[in-house]
C-alpha cells in the first residue's frame, strides 16, 4: 500500500487536537560516535546549508564530518547532565507543562507531544504518537520565536514530508513565529527585570541571537529583522534607550559571512570602549542548550573578561518557567480558535449507524 492508513481509527473515536512542539535536536550522547549521525542529518538539510548539493556532499562528508564530531562532543560534554541533553530535558518539561495547562481547560480533548527536528523523538515519531492518541487536528509550534527558513521552515518541511506518506491528512495549523507577541515580550522583559532586582544593572544589555549566513537575509529571510524587532520591543518594555543595549549574532559556522555584529567580536571589543560590565540574554532560544550554556555562559564570558571586562552575567532562557508556559499555552489557544473539540464524533457515529458501517 502506497499510503499508510489510520490504524487506530474507529467510528466511536472523538476528534482530538494534537499540539506538537519542537526544537532543533540534539545528539544521543556527548560522544564523537553520536555526534556524527546527528551532524550529518542536521547539516544535510538543504534548509540549513544552502550550497549546491554535490559540492556540499563533498565538503560535509570529506571534511566537516571528520573534524567537527570530536570538537562538538567535547563541548557537549561540558553541558550534559544526568538527564541528558539540556535542550531535550527542557523541551520534555515544556511539553508536560503545556499538557497540564491545556488539559486543565479542555480535559482529554487535547494531546501534546514534543519532537526534535534532528535526532529523536523525530517529527514523524511525534506525529505517530499524536495520531495514536486520537489527534485529528494538529497545531505545530516550533519553539523558535523568530521565523527562519533554516529552523521553523525546516520543521514545517518535516511535518509535511511525514504526511506525504499518509492517507488521511488532518487539519493543520502552523505557528511560524511569535517574535513580537506581547505576552512573549513581557515574559522576556520580566525575566530581565527580575535579574536586575537581584543582581543590579550592568553597563550594557546584550541580546545575542543565533546567527545565519548573511546571504539568507539578502535572499529574503525575515529572521534578522525579527530579531531586531524583538530586541526593540523588549527594550521598550524595559524602558531602556538604544545606547543601553545591543543586538548581536552568535554561533558562526563555516567561512562565509554571517549576520553581524558577531557576539564574540563585539564582546572582545567592548572593554576598550569603556563597557566593563555586561548582562547577556538570548531571546531567540526558548530553552537553554549548548549554544547558550557553553557558548554564551562560558566561552564568551572568557573573551570578555580576558579583554578587560570586570563583570559578566548570563541571563537564562525562559525554559519551563511558569510565565513562559502560560504564554505558550495562550499562543496555542489563540491558534486553535474555531476548532471545536470532539465535534465530529456524534455526527460521524450517527452516519456510521445509518449506513450500517459501525465499528
Ligand atoms: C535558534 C535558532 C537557530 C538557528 C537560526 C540556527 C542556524 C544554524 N545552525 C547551524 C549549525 C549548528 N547549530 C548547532 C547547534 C544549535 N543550533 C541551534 C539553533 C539554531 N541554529 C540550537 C538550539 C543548537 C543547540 C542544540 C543542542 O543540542 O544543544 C550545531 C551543533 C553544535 C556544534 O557543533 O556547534 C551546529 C553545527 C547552521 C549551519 C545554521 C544555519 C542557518
Ligand atoms: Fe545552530
Ligand atoms: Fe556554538
Amino acid at each position: 500500500m502506497k499510503y499508510r492508513s489510520q490504524q487506530s481509527f474507529t467510528h466511536a473515536q472523538p476528534d482530538k487536537i494534537g499540539v506538537l512542539i519542537s526544537n532543533l535536536g540534539t545528539p544521543e550522547a556527548p560522544t564523537k560516535q553520536a555526534l556524527r549521525p546527528y551532524l550529518k542529518q542536521f547539516l544535510s538539510d538543504p534548509r540549513v546549508v544552502e550550497v549546491p548539493k554535490v559540492i556540499w556532499w563533498c565538503v560535509l562528508n570529506l571534511i566537516i564530518l571528520n573534524i567537527r564530531p570530536k570538537r562538538s562532543a567535547e563541548a557537549y560534554k561540558t553541558v550534559w547532565t544526568e538527564d541528558g541533553s539540556p535542550l531535550l530535558t527542557h523541551t520534555k518539561r515544556q511539553a508536560e507543562a503545556l499538557y497540564e495547562r491545556l488539559t486543565r481547560k479542555y480535559g482529554d480533548d487535547v494531546v501534546v507531544e514534543y519532537a526534535m527536528r534532528y535526532g529523536e523523538p523525530s517529527v514523524s515519531t511525534a506525529v505517530e504518537r499524536l495520531l495514536a492518541k486520537g489527534a485529528r487536528k494538529i497545531v505545530l509550534l516550533p519553539l523558535y520565536p523568530q521565523y527562519c527558513a533554516s529552523t521553523s521552515g525546516s520543521t514545517f518541511d518535516a511535518l509535511a514530508h511525514d504526511f506525504t506518506q499518509r492517507r488521511w491528512l488532518p487539519d493543520f495549523r502552523f505557528i511560524s513565529h511569535y517574535h513580537d507577541n506581547p505576552a512573549y515580550i513581557k515574559c522576556m522583559a520580566d525575566k530581565i527585570r527580575a535579574h536586575w532586582e537581584t543582581h543590579g544593572r550592568c553597563d550594557k544589555l546584550i541580546f545575542s541571537y543565533h546567527g545565519i549566513p548573511k546571504r539568507y537575509l539578502t535572499n529574503g529571510d525575515p529572521y534578522h529583522c525579527e530579531c531586531h524587532k524583538t530586541s526593540r520591543l523588549i527594550a521598550e518594555a524595559l524602558n531602556i534607550s538604544s545606547d543601553e543595549y545591543m543586538t548581536t549574532f552568535q554561533s558562526r559556522f563555516g567561512r562565509e559571512e554571517w549576520l553581524r555584529p558577531y557576539t564574540d567580536e563585539t564582546l572582545k571589543g567592548l572593554p576598550d570602549k569603556g563597557v566593563k560590565s555586561l548582562q547577556v540574554v538570548c531571546p531567540g532560544f526558548s530553552s537553554d542548550c549548548l549554544e547558550t550554556i557553553e557558548e554564551i555562559g562560558e566561552e564568551n564570558r572568557e573573551y570578555f573578561m580576558e579583554a578587560g571586562g570586570e563583570r559578566y552575567e548570563y541571563i537564562e532562557c525562559l525554559n519551563s518557567d511558569d510565565a513562559h508556559m502560560d504564554m505558550l499555552c495562550e499562543l496555542v489557544e489563540q491558534n486553535i480558535q474555531g476548532w471545536q473539540v470532539g465535534d465530529n464524533y456524534q455526527q460521524r457515529d450517527q452516519l456510521a449507524k445509518a449506513i450500517g458501517a459501525e465499528k
